[in-house]
């Protein structure tokens, strides 16, 4: 029987976004992966002190965002983990759960430059794939050189979680700029106003 391959894409959600959910989606279904599925972190290590909506509500809204979408699906594993949450932990209890699978860890282009500081980064590669979404305004050339990781080539979407926290607080629109389920959500409970 032929082993599914997931792609495994960690992020802190805050709030999820119209990019996250493009990428999900194309790298599920412009690769080779079978399933992508959206790992909600509820402590970067990267992000320790940074203002941050709880897990559960970052949780729920991710999966608002990919419902009805039968390729993609969101994990709490990393809840009742140690945190911070390092990914190597992560993908070792992922393998643990489920020995059948393979996996590929997929990021953002501005996140190859600080992977070489992320928790057993030399091991990271060793055992895994990487897919690399193209992110704008990055140049992650020197990482890229590894043999593990590769480069998608897809559509620019300059949008980050930053930006919609920044326009929800000034009171500007977010339409379009999340899936319609996720703004409902976000208004409804008053999230970053
Ligand atoms: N517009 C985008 N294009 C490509 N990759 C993205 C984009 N937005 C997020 N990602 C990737 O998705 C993953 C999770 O990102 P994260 O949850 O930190 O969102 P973010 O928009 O970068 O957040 P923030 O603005 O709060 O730092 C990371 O690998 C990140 O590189
Ligand atoms: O394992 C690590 O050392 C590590 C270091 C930085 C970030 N990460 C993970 O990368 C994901 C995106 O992180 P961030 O900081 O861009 O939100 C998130 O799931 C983090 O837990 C993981």
């Amino acid at each position: 029987m032929k082993q599914p391959k997931i792609g495994l894409l960690f992020g802190s959600f805050n709030p999820i976004h119209t990019g996250h959910v493009i990428l999900a989606h194309f790298m599920a279904t412009h690769t080779d992966l079978d399933a992508v599925w959206l790992v909600v972190s509820p402590q970067s290590p990267f992000k320790v002190g940074h203002e941050m909506l709880g897990e559960r509500e970052r949780f729920e809204l991710v999966s608002l965002a990919i419902q009805n979408n039968d390729r993609l699906r969101a994990l709490d594993v990393e809840f009742a983990m140690p945190k911070p949450s390092y990914t190597i932990d992560t993908l070792d209890e992922l393998r643990r759960r489920y020995p059948d699978h393979r996996f590929v860890l997929l990021m953002g282009e501005d996140n190859l430059p600080g992977l070489p500081r992320w928790k057993q980064s030399d091991r990271i590669l060793a055992e895994n794939a990487v897919y690399v979404y193209p992110r704008p305004g990055v140049d992650a050339t020197d990482v890229n050189a590894h043999p593990g990781v590769k480069v998608v080539e897809a559509p620019l979407l300059d949008i980050s979680a930053t930006f919609i926290r920044d326009c929800i607080r000034a009171g500007k629109s977010i339409r379009y700029l999340v899936p319609e389920a996720v703004e409902g959500y976000i208004m409804e409970k008053g999230f970053w106003r």
